[in-house]
């Protein structure tokens, strides 16, 4: 079972820079959590403090009893071989075979001998849509596939954690529409916490338990899908919606005059975004037991959620009950 991790108060800055303020939240163990964020929120930022490559100035990453921010360099590295990292451009090495490339972490930081490290890469490309593949040269794919490499290749050590960093940069929709049901499925099949940056409100939308966003150094929204697909927050229904009228304007923020002035003219009617089903685990799949786990904290916090949040978590479970699906 994937494990929890716990963000407390978590403050990065680059010299005079502040990339973002006191942010708090909890992947639960197990579930799917997109992150969402205007270019230059500091997402991937975001990304490697949770595994000690960065060091926030105060606060603190607790996993598994370890602190990432705050504990020695050798228990951190102790706890990053808990998590498996896929990249943007898959990080693969031109010169290696897929097979070398996706065996890479079994080789350098495992003793185990070929005959197992052949069993488990093999095992993982199929489960990636690889099988058959090995011989190519990362050159020789297409980018999905690439990614898809990428993805075996953070599931070779077995990770309780599956960091992605925009897995769909680059990607036609249909092909991040695969990629969108690979991510559920290989949560279904491993039951690890996924975190999971990107802009895509496709992938926000259909894959996550949770979403959270990113927007002017803080974290201005984080819960259940359905409260952030829901949310009337300017800054979240903006950034859902697709729109240019709100608080994010061309490089980032808009200044307080161009915000008077764009209330003054009146918000146009925005493009309704429909709340879609959250993916299911294809079919012959687990049951996503974070899913499970994701359902009875919901219910918990249910009566204290806004009513446009409860009626979307009502609808996607009917939608799911009358499809004979799992939750
Ligand atoms: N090592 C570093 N030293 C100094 N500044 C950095 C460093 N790494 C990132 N930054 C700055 O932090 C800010 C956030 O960068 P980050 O790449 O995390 O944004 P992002 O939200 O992932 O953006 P995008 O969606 O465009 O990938 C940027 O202004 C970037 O220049």
């Amino acid at each position: 079972m994937g494990i929890e991790v716990v963000v407390e108060g978590l403050t990065k800055s680059f010299g005079r820079q502040t990339i973002w303020r006191d942010v708090s939240l909890t992947l639960p163990a197990g579930e799917v959590t997109v992150m969402l964020g205007p270019s230059g929120t500091g997402k991937t930022v975001f990304l490697k403090s949770l595994i000690g490559l960065l060091k926030p100035e105060r606060g603190r990453v607790m996993i598994d009893g370890v602190d990432m921010v705050n504990d020695p360099d050798h228990k951190v590295y102790r706890q990053r071989k808990l998590f498996g990292l896929m990249f943007q451009d898959g990080a693969l090495f031109g010169s290696m075979n897929l097979f070398d490339n996706i065996a890479f972490p079994l080789r350098e930081h495992t003793r185990k001998k070929e005959p197992e490290i052949r069993r488990i890469v093999l095992e993982r490309m199929e489960m990636v849509g690889l099988g058959g593949e090995e011989k190519k040269l990362p050159g020789q794919i297409s980018g999905g596939m690439r990614k898809r490499a990428g993805l075996a290749r953070a599931l070779v050590m077995d990770p309780q954690i599956i960091l992605c960093d925009e897995p769909d940069s680059g990607l036609d929709p249909v092909r991040t529409a695969f990629l969108s049901q690979l991510l559920i499925d290989v949560n279904a099949r491993i039951d690890a916490t996924m975190l999971i940056v990107t802009h895509n409100i496709e992938i926000a939308s259909t894959v996550p338990d949770n979403i959270g966003m990113l927007f002017r150094r803080d974290l201005v929204g984080f819960g259940p899908r359905e409260v952030l697909l829901t949310s009337e927050e300017p800054v979240i229904a903006q950034f859902l919606h697709g729109t240019r009228h709100g608080p994010i304007g061309m490089s980032e923020e808009k200044d307080a005059a161009t915000l008077a002035a764009e209330a003054a003219a009146g918000h146009p009617a925005r493009r309704k975004v429909e709340i879609v089903p959250q993916l299911q685990p294809s079919s012959g799949l687990p049951v996503r037991q974070g899913a499970i786990r994701h359902a009875a904290r919901v219910d918990s916090m249910l009566p204290r959620l806004p009513y446009a949040a409860q009626q979307a978590i009502f609808d996607n479970r009917r939608h799911h009950a009358g499809a004979g699906g799992q939750l």
